[in-house]
C-alpha cells in the first residue's frame, strides 16, 4: 500500500492538462523501460476530460499508441455504441483520433446478447485479464502501469458504490453491479483488489460538489463507506485534484495550488 500523494491545480482545465501531461511521460517512460505501457481508463467528467486534453496535447505524439495496452475500471453496462457507455465516451474524446493497435484495446462487454447479463461480462473480462497476466505479475491481472479512477461525489471508484456487494469483493477480480444509486443500475466493475495490482493508481476529482467526498476518503473514512479510500497503487497512490474538491481537505495536508 502506497500513502496517498495529494497534488491541487487552481481548476479543472488545468488539472486535466497537467494530468495528460503526467500520463504521457508515463507511458512514455514505460514504453521505454519495458516495450510496452499499461493503463487503465475510468469514465466519468474528470477523466474524459483528461482523455480530451491528452488529444489536444502536441507531446501526445511521443507516445507510440500502437504498443499502449487500454483496459477499463468499469463500464455501464449498455449496447455497444450507446452515447452513455465508458467506452463511447473514450473513443470519442480520444481513442479514434490515435493509431491504437485493436487487440490491445480491452473492452468491457457490452450488452449485447452475447453476455446475457453483467456477471456473465464480469466474468468474460476477468478471464481476459486473468490472460494477460504474467508470472511476474504474480496474481491474476496485469501490473497496469496506471490505473485511474474518477471520484464520486458519493467516493464511489470505478462503479464500486458505498456498501454495495461489490466494493466488499475480496476473491474475484470483475464483477457485475446491480441496483447501482447513479444511473444506469446496471454496470461491470474491477473490484479492489484488481485497483491495488495497479503499480500507480491516480484518483481524479475536480469541483465543489466531489469536496465532500475527497475529504471523507483522505481523512480514515473506511472503504466500505468510502470506496475510494480502499484505491492505492503498490507504488504510488496519487489524488489529482482542483482547488474546489480539495476545499475540505485539512489544512497543511498539502502544498497551495499554484496561482
Ligand atoms: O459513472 C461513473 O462515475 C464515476 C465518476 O464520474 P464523475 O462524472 O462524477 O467524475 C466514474 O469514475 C466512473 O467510471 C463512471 O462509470
Amino acid at each position: 500500500m502506497s500513502t496517498p500523494q495529494i497534488v491541487v491545480h487552481r481548476d479543472k482545465e488545468l488539472m486535466a492538462r497537467a494530468a495528460a501531461a503526467r500520463l504521457i511521460t508515463k507511458i512514455v517512460d514505460a514504453q521505454s523501460a519495458r516495450g510496452s505501457a499499461s493503463v487503465v481508463l475510468t469514465g466519468g467528467r474528470n477523466g474524459n476530460g483528461l482523455l480530451a486534453a491528452l488529444a489536444a496535447a502536441p507531446a501526445r505524439d511521443a507516445v507510440d499508441w500502437s504498443r499502449l495496452d487500454l483496459w477499463w475500471g468499469d463500464e455501464r453496462f449498455l449496447p455497444e455504441g450507446d452515447p452513455e457507455r465508458n467506452a463511447t465516451q473514450a473513443r470519442e474524446a480520444l481513442l479514434d483520433a490515435v493509431d491504437l493497435d485493436p487487440a490491445r484495446v480491452h473492452y468491457m462487454p457490452a450488452a449485447d446478447g452475447k453476455h446475457d447479463d453483467a456477471d456473465a461480462a464480469a466474468e468474460a473480462y476477468a478471464a481476459e485479464l486473468a490472460a494477460a497476466a504474467r508470472p511476474e505479475d504474480h496474481g491474476p491481472v496485469p501490473s497496469f502501469d496506471v490505473l485511474l479512477l474518477g471520484v464520486g461525489p458519493d467516493t464511489h471508484v470505478a462503479s464500486l458504490f458505498p456498501e454495495l456487494p461489490g466494493v466488499r469483493e475480496t476473491e474475484r477480480t470483475v464483477v457485475g453491479v446491480h441496483g447501482a444509486p447513479k444511473p444506469p443500475p446496471t454496470r461491470v466493475s474491477l473490484t479492489l483488489p484488481a485497483i491495488r495490482a495497479a503499480r500507480e493508481v491516480w484518483l481524479l476529482a475536480a469541483g465543489e460538489d466531489k469536496a465532500n467526498a475527497v475529504a471523507m476518503a483522505l481523512s480514515g473514512a473506511g472503504e466500505i463507506q468510502a470506496p475510494a479510500a480502499g484505491a492505492y497503487g503498490r507504488r504510488r497512490t496519487l489524488w489529482l485534484l482542483d482547488a474546489p474538491a480539495a476545499a475540505q481537505l485539512p489544512r497543511g495536508l498539502y502544498p497551495p495550488a499554484s496561482p
